[in-house]
């Protein structure tokens, strides 16, 4: 979306970008199907559980080629009907698959297996500099203090650790030195290969000229795991009224600043529920994030209130957690290199309950206002009518 000063963000399209990038990578097929009309006589009951079978051990789809991620095979076999539960894996698969596909689009499913593809023909040829960044360790990734405050999992031990919990823009200390080092090294790594090897690689989004999409070269296990068990704790108590305790997907990338690179970024809202930002270094001056206030839809373009106006300087290991619908952007870099870790984290169970939501007063700060409006008007209706009768019920 894109309104008068504040535009949506969205991760730039996958449609179009798999060819055209001079990699003639290989792409696996999509496994061959079983025959539905094998599943169906084989299977007289075909409706899925309500309630997951907890006590049946899932077959694993890590190697089967498909549009849709394996876990989603994993988590769905618990809900197949007990007489599926022991059938051959090509058969379950079949099944589950099937049933996935009524609930993606024809253009949707597409646009995913030409990601999917693109995302294969990066990772088939790239060889990671520092492997050991692909997996979590939380004493080489983190500094104490935030491993402290996960592991204790309790809203005092999050205050303890972030400076002005009430401006809705929480910032704390959060990525060792020798890890931001580390990841600048493999980014730099992946775009040294990029170059030589001709690749067109798809940005981040719509905003950024450069910047990289870190899910795209074998970070998402690693991104999830910590969107899961890092962010996830935090978001639950501070953003609840978005999702915060329901993340369930992200987009996970890395911006950069300078000369020769963007200057700045423009002032909009991002495509999640809770965005993490952690600046990763270098040296620069600039570069200060602005924010003004959190909106829905309908208001996206709505005016500040004075109150609304946040500043923030990015500094290296230090990571800002806010509402994606927080309106910001970025000054500048005036001197020297910025280069951040992005996360876009998102909660479908959030976006679907939205849909059927008009008022937004939980968060939104124009939705607040205008119900304070309606509340005040309501409360001096009252008030008049009660002098008016001189207090009689009758
Ligand atoms: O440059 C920054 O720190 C902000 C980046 C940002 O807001 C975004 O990528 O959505
Ligand atoms: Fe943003």
């Amino acid at each position: 979306m894109s309104l008068d000063g504040a535009a949506e963000r969205r991760d730039e399209t996958p449609a179009g970008s798999g060819s055209g990038n001079g990699m003639g990578a290989a792409v696996e097929p999509v496994a061959a199907p079983v025959p539905l009309s094998v599943v169906r006589a084989s299977y007289g009951d075909r409706r899925l559980r309500l309630n997951p079978n907890k006590a049946h051990k899932p077959d694993m789809y890590d190697d089967v080629q498909s549009e849709f991620d394996p876990s989603i095979f994993c988590s769905l076999e618990r809900h197949l009907p007990p007489s599926m539960l022991e059938a051959p894996r090509d058969a379950k698969f079949a099944f589950m698959r099937e049933i996935l596909s009524r609930y993606l689009p024809e253009g949707d499913r597409a646009r995913v297996q030409r990601h999917k593809e693109y995302r294969q023909s990066i990772m088939s040829a790239y060889q990671p500099l520092h492997k050991e960044l692909y997996n979590i360790t939380s004493s080489s990734f983190f500094v104490p203090s935030f491993i402290e405050a996960i592991k204790d999992n309790t809203e005092e031990s999050f205050r303890k650790i972030i400076s002005e919990p009430s401006s809705g823009v929480h910032s704390f200390a959060m990525l060792q030195p020798s890890f931001c080092e580390l990841l600048i090294s493999e980014i730099h790594n992946f775009e040294k290969w990029v170059t030589a090897v001709k690749f067109k690689t798809m940005r981040p989004n719509t905003m950024n000229k450069y910047g990289t999409v870190l899910d795209d070269f074998g970070f998402e296990a690693m991104l999830n795991k910590l969107m899961e068990e890092f962010i996830c704790p935090m978001s639950k108590v501070f953003f609840p009224e978005v999702g915060g305790s329901t993340l369930d997907s992200h987009h996970g990338y890395i911006v950069e600043y300078g000369k020769d690179k963007d200057l700045k970024l423009d002032y909009h809202v991002d495509d999640s529920e809770v965005t993490l930002n952690v600046c990763l270094g270098k040296q620069f001056t600039g570069g200060e994030l602005f924010f003004r206030g959190v909106r829905c839809d309908q208001h996206v373009n709505s005016e500040t209130q004075p109150e609304e106006i946040i500043e923030y300087s990015h500094v290296p290991g230090q990571a800002v957690l806010h509402h994606g619908r927080h309106r910001h952007g970025a000054r500048p870099t005036i001197s020297g290199y910025r280069i951040n870790l992005i996360i876009w984290c998102r909660s479908s169970a959030f976006r679907e309950m939205k849909k059927y939501q008009k008022d937004f007063s939980n968060w939104c700060g124009h939705c607040q206002r205008e119900k304070r409006v309606r509340q005040r008007q309501c409360l001096d209706a009252t008030k008049s009518a009660f002098l008016r009768t001189g207090g009689s019920t009758s």
